[in-house]
């Protein structure tokens, strides 16, 4: 954002227009509520420049506005100061604010610069604001929340009603718990010129259909069904069958022309007590000349395979083509502490991870954890292997070795389901299957997984996700 302000301002639009614009939207949040009490807590920047706006505006809108101030305001600089000059109304120290009989509180203390735990009057004042019951409306970031990681930075931080934040988001606005400590997200349109945005060269986005959905291919009416692509699933041994056959069946919702499970005949026995459309082979010496010969495109091994020298063989095996392989579950076990090595058998191929937290710090260690973020944990882990990482959770992260990545927002709470994972590996493979760019199938595959839960609602269990698929493909083809 320092970047856009900069280019913004060469652009011809100074920091104090964009500064005003800010203001503005603060103030027409803030007039959504029946409001006539309001305390602004204006911090040392720009955050609490954006709230001296704010107040103005509020005041002429005949609102009753007192500006808290934290530090000496003869102290603030640029156009802070040119703010905080523009309010004529009443300011008192941040250590006086009287939160008694506040209708409402605008959290102006700290958004992109804040650089240390809020202490003193500032931990004093967002406790109090807190403890008031009065709604809250934060400026930017709720104070004391990394705009970049989305974790407080020390043990004081505003949790907020609505946060209004500014040309795009940041990813502390949908990283947990950051999602959580911001309320309803208002993002507002201040004024920075489109190019000043664009040169900053983000690469992180939220996951939704404009980012992926050019990239994955429309099926050709002269196409058939090997055309569109053949998966095949490492199925899991007797009695533990029932993972490897969601991912078939996602694989096969996606659009992938044809899968195969491929396993012992016991439990192919299980499989067919099920399955019509998804054919069945026994993998009687391993499965390379299958897939060889069958020109799989895109195959999964993990779920439900157990930690045993046959899948890794398996992996071994998929991994010796030129097909594209989606891994999970106990694949993270078999690579235990060893990222090295999994890293060295992708290779110069084209991989997708699927780990949750405990798989993830399984293969990449503890000390994975300390990273600054979780999106920056994913990019790590994905350059450390040369693969797409797709760190689940209610805030998946889809990382690229490039750097690229997306964030999603869209799963609802009822997705945190046994068998949910496996769907979701099948549904990357069919997409990938397709002909789909690895980053943007998985991107796909994670808003596509979030989608059917929400269709499907309250009472899900993973059988029903593939099946819900094909109401979500047709919304999306649709719009
Ligand atoms: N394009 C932009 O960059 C725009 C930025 N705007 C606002 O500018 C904000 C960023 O402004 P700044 O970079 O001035 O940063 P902030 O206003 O977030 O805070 C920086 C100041 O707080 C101090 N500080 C940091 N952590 C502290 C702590 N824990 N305790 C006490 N003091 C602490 C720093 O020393 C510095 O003086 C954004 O969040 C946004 O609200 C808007 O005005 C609109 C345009
Ligand atoms: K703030």
């Amino acid at each position: 954002m320092t970047e856009v302000d900069r280019a913004s301002a060469a652009e011809g639009v100074p920091g104090a227009a964009l500064m005003e614009r800010a203001g503005e939207a603060v103030a027409h949040a803030a007039l959504d509520y029946a409001a006539e009490k309001i305390v602004v807590l204006a911090g040392p920047g720009a955050n609490g420049g954006d709230g001296f706006v704010a107040a103005r505006l509020l005041a002429e809108a005949n609102r009753a506005v007192v500006v808290a101030v934290l530090g000496d305001r003869a102290a603030l600089r640029g156009d802070a100061a040119q703010a905080a000059a523009g309010w004529a109304g009443p300011t008192v120290r941040l250590e006086d604010a009287d939160f008694a009989r506040v209708d409402l509180i605008i959290d102006a203390l700290f958004g992109a610069g804040l650089s240390r735990p809020l202490s003193g009057a500032a931990a004093d004042a967002v406790l109090a604001a807190q403890a008031c019951g009065a709604p809250i409306i934060a400026v930017d970031t709720p104070s004391g929340l990394d705009g970049a990681s989305g974790h407080p930075i020390g043990d004081v931080c505003m949790r907020a009603d609505v946060t209004v934040t500014f040309v795009r988001l940041k990813p502390g606005h949908i990283l947990l718990p950051g999602r959580l400590l911001c309320g309803r997200i208002v993002l507002a349109d201040i004024g920075a010129p489109a190019s000043a945005v664009a040169s900053v060269g983000a690469r992180v986005w939220l996951n939704r259909p404009a980012v992926w959905r050019d990239a994955i291919p429309e099926p050709s009416i002269a196409g058939h069904k090997y055309s569109r692509g053949h998966v095949a699933v490492w199925s899991g041994p007797e009695l533990q069958t029932g993972a490897s056959r969601l991912s078939a069946l996602a694989a096969l919702r996606a659009g992938a022309g044809a899968v195969t499970l491929l396993g012992s005949k016991a439990a192919l026995k299980e499989h067919a007590a099920h399955l019509t459309a998804i054919m069945l082979r026994e993998a009687e010496d391993g499965w390379r000349s299958f897939l060889d010969q069958r020109k799989v495109a895109a195959v999964v091994v993990g779920p439900g395979a157990s930690a045993t020298p046959d899948t890794r063989r398996a992996l071994e095996e998929a991994c010796a083509g030129d097909r594209r392989v989606v891994m999970d579950a106990d694949v993270f076990s078999l690579f235990a502490g060893d990222a090295e090595g999994l890293g060295r058998l992708i290779g110069e191929g084209e991989a997708v991870l699927t780990p949750h937290e405990g798989e993830f710090k399984r293969v990449f260690g503890e000390d994975a954890d300390v990273a600054p973020s979780k999106l920056e944990r994913a990019r790590a882990a994905a350059a450390r292997v040369g693969a797409t990482i797709v760190l689940k959770g209610p805030d998946t992260v889809v990382a690229s070795q490039d750097g690229r990545a997306t964030i999603a927002d869209n799963a609802p709470p009822h997705l945190a389901t046994a068998g949910a994972g496996d769907v979701l590996a099948g549904l990357i493979a069919g997409l990938m299957a397709q002909g789909a760019p690895v980053f943007e199938a998985a991107s796909a595959a994670v808003w596509l997984h979030g989608e059917a839960a929400n269709a499907i609602g309250r009472g899900l269990i993973a059988d029903d996700l593939p099946g819900a698929l094909p109401n979500v493909l047709q919304s999306l083809a649709s719009q």
